[in-house]
């Protein structure tokens, strides 16, 4: 069998996503369909799908409809579901407003997500999220190879695992073509692993460092939002700061994470449409009859 969906390409800062409009919420999504659309070789290839629906329209999304109109149904590349993805999110606003879908307000336009409400702040090229609030929650660890790195565990609506190189160690050099190995007791829904190294002082900004990603569902992506968000709060941790800007470099350019004086989270970078079209996808595991 074969279904023809009418998409559009996107990303932030290379963590790219198949958009798929369904205002209604009359599409059959499935675990194959989206693992299909997001083949690299067979489909259209993306870290993700961004399912755009009413809010209302949505199991997940109807108690947030009396304050945001649209829901970001996202999916990992793997088919499984995620609360939140940072970069998404951006991507997301950056839809709506290009489709003339929602108004970029000045007060930033609301995305109702499975972990909650974000704002979406478009500032020409860049687009800025209001992010829930990071919370470190555990130490742990996670394992490459031979090297074992501890870390930080931080919910930011999705799970993450913060760990930092030291002693020589460099990003560069890891191999994240499969995932850590991470305690699985603590993690019981997976988790997004970032390993992070300092990097040179930039001006205006608290803290810099370059992170290197691998996603739960996903694998490693040139770029991770909530991942950035996780990798900024422990560095401000660090620091003693309780408010700041980092500057964090993933493999696909660079995002910035701020806590303001109010105590808001913010995410902010670049976030681009790049294609639209129609795509036959084969549906894997159906038999023709
Ligand atoms: N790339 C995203 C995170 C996507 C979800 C993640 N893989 C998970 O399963 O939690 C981002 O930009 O935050």
């Amino acid at each position: 069998m074969m279904d023809r969906v009418f998409f559009t390409k996107g990303h932030g800062t290379a963590n790219d996503f198949v958009i798929l409009s369904d205002p209604d919420g009359e599409l059959e999504l499935t675990p194959a369909l989206v693992a299909a659309l997001c083949d690299r070789r067979r489909g259209v290839g993306g870290d993700g799908v961004l399912r755009v629906v009413r809010a209302a329209k949505h199991p997940e999304g109807a108690g947030q409809a009396a304050d945001a109109e649209w829901f970001m149904d996202y999916w990992n590349s793997d088919g499984s579901i995620a609360e939140m993805c940072g970069n998404g999110v951006r991507v997301f606003a950056r839809y709506l407003v290009a489709n003339r879908l929602a108004a970029p307000g000045a007060e930033g336009l609301p995305v109702a997500t499975r972990a909650g409400i974000m704002l979406a702040v478009v500032e020409a090229d860049t687009i800025r999220v209001r992010m829930s609030t990071p919370k470190v929650y555990a130490a742990s660890t996670a394992t490459v190879g031979i090297l074992t790195v501890p870390g930080l565990a931080v919910d930011c609506g999705n799970p993450h695992l913060v760990c930092g190189l030291h002693d020589g160690v460099e990003l560069a050099g890891l191999d994240l073509s499969t995932g850590p190995a991470v305690d699985r007791s603590l993690f019981k829904a997976g988790v997004n692993v970032e390993f992070v190294e300092a990097a040179e002082a930039l001006d205006g900004l608290d803290r810099h460092v370059r992170m290197r990603v691998h996603e739960r569902g996903s694998g490693e992506t040139m770029s991770c939002g909530t991942g950035a968000l996780a990798v900024g709060a422990v560095a401000l941790r660090e620091a003693g700061l309780s408010s700041g800007s980092v500057a964090v470099d993933v493999l696909g350019g660079r995002l910035v994470v701020t806590c303001d004086e109010q105590g808001a989270w913010w995410l902010a970078g670049p976030a681009v449409l790049v294609a639209s079209g129609e795509v036959t996808v084969p549906v894997p595991g159906h038999q023709p009859g």
